[in-house]
């Protein structure tokens, strides 16, 4: 008999949307942090304070080319014609009125007071002439940008291109950082297809294709995405064995008669945490903690809803696994009016043709993707709608 005992909560239980993403978010810990060289660590997040392991720069710098000159002009040119260059050997120290050639970025001569610019000065006889730079022109003293033991980045910083350039710059070869939290897909559904054209009361996998990379944009490594079909066995084996931090199961969150996710959990002995949420599309969504700590996230089959149970549960669930901040709200003014749901919250495909601009699209029907595959946001409209111009807060879609 399809859903004797074993769909969602009574309705009136269901947890409302923003209560659902906090258990979410509460339900995890992050990850034990691990040491990652520097080109491996794009997008992880620092699992400490990165402080300074020198002082930067690291000695007094030439910003230019031209001389290092010690005192006022006109100088005496000394030592090595080709100059000081960078990463060259140390040139001798100098005293009023000598001037040595120097490249950007050699290391300022000790006793120097200035560098003039090559632009700003002639040589004639040995001697060098030109205006008499401020003293400190053109220098960069050591340690203008940090001394060593600045802390350069606080802790749960994302490590952006520039980030990992600062790191190195301050003398690291690997970083302490959360690992990406290790994601594993399960599609459930005998009438799936992988290939090809619909037929037969088949439709094709569309929420394969789609969660992985959208766990991977939200900072998770998707280890593999696997097709079980609508067999208990092969799921209860799946989950027991697997060895992701995080689990993500599509469909089967019902009450169909073959829809078998909450059955398998109590088989398990799993703990659910939300079993259905105050939110359309995707009510039926789930999250459960499996006895050995492990979050599974059930996104209901419908592929809207789908999408909104990635972004309801699992986008906070991976964000306290990686220790990742939580996104800055953004809102928009709704250029139209959105029906409500009478309780529940609805989260809208919209687009933003204008900044702070949020237009709904068509086609946004829980088992339709053609509106979110035009979006760049889903809208937040509260129970009971949202009139034009009245502003909401939007949800960011992961891109790639
Ligand atoms: N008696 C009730 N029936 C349903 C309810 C309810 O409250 N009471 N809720 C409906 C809602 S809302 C949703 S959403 C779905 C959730 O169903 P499941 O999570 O159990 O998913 P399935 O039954 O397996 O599939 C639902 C629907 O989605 C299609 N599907 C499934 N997987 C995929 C995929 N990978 N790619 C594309 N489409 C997929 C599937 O063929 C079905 O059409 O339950 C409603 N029913
Ligand atoms: O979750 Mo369902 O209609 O809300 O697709």
């Amino acid at each position: 008999m399809p859903g004797a005992g074993r769909g969602p909560a009574p309705r009136r239980e269901l947890p409302g949307w923003e209560t659902a993403r906090a258990i979410a978010h509460r339900a995890a810990r992050p990850l034990p942090p691990r040491r990652l060289p520097i080109d491996l660590a794009l997008g992880h997040i620092l699992a400490a304070p990165l402080t300074a392991l020198t002082d930067l720069p690291a000695f007094d710098t030439s910003a230019m080319d031209g001389w290092a000159v010690a005192g006022p002009g006109p100088w005496r040119l000394t030592g090595d014609p080709t100059g000081v260059l960078a990463g060259g050997p140390a040139a001798p120290q100098l005293t009023d009125g000598e001037a040595v050639p120097i490249a950007t970025g050699a290391r300022v001569p000790a006793g120097a007071t200035a560098v003039l610019r090559s632009e700003q000065g002639g040589v004639a006889d040995g001697r060098l002439s030109g205006p008499n730079p401020e003293p400190g022109a053109d220098v960069r003293p050591r340690g203008q940008e940090c001394r060593t033991g600045t802390e350069l980045l606080p802790a749960r910083t994302p490590l952006t291109p520039a980030a990992l350039g600062l790191a190195a710059a301050a003398g690291y070869d690997q970083l302490a950082v959360r690992p990406r939290p290790r994601a594993e897909v399960l599609v459930l559904g005998d009438e799936l297809l992988f290939r090809g054209l619909p037929h037969d009361g088949r439709i094709r996998d569309a929420l394969g294709p789609m969660t992985g990379p959208w766990l991977t944009a939200l900072g998770a490594h998707t280890l593999v995405t696997r097709r079980l079909g609508d067999d208990a066995e092969a799921l209860y084996e799946a989950v027991s064995t697997s060895r992701a931090d995080l689990i993500v199961t599509t469909g089967s969150t019902a009450a169909g008669p073959v829809d078998h996710l909450r059955g398998v959990l109590r088989r398990l002995d799993a703990q659910l945490l939300v079993s259905g949420v105050a939110v359309r599309p995707g009510h039926p969504m789930l999250l459960a903690e499996l006895p050995g700590g492990v979050p599974l996230v059930g996104l209901p089959g419908n592929p809207l809803a789908a999408v909104s149970a990635l972004l309801t549960l699992a986008a906070p669930l991976l964000s306290a696994l990686a220790d990742r901040p939580t996104p800055e709200e953004r809102r928009a003014q709704l250029a139209e009016a959105v029906r409500g749901h009478p309780t529940d919250t609805r989260l809208v495909p919209v687009r933003c043709p204008a900044p702070g601009e949020a237009r709904p699209l068509s086609y946004a029907g829980p088992a339709m993707l053609r509106g979110i595959a035009a979006a760049s946001a889903l809208a937040v409209i509260p129970p009971g709608g949202a009139g034009a111009h009245t502003e909401v807060r939007l949800l960011d879609l992961p891109t790639a």
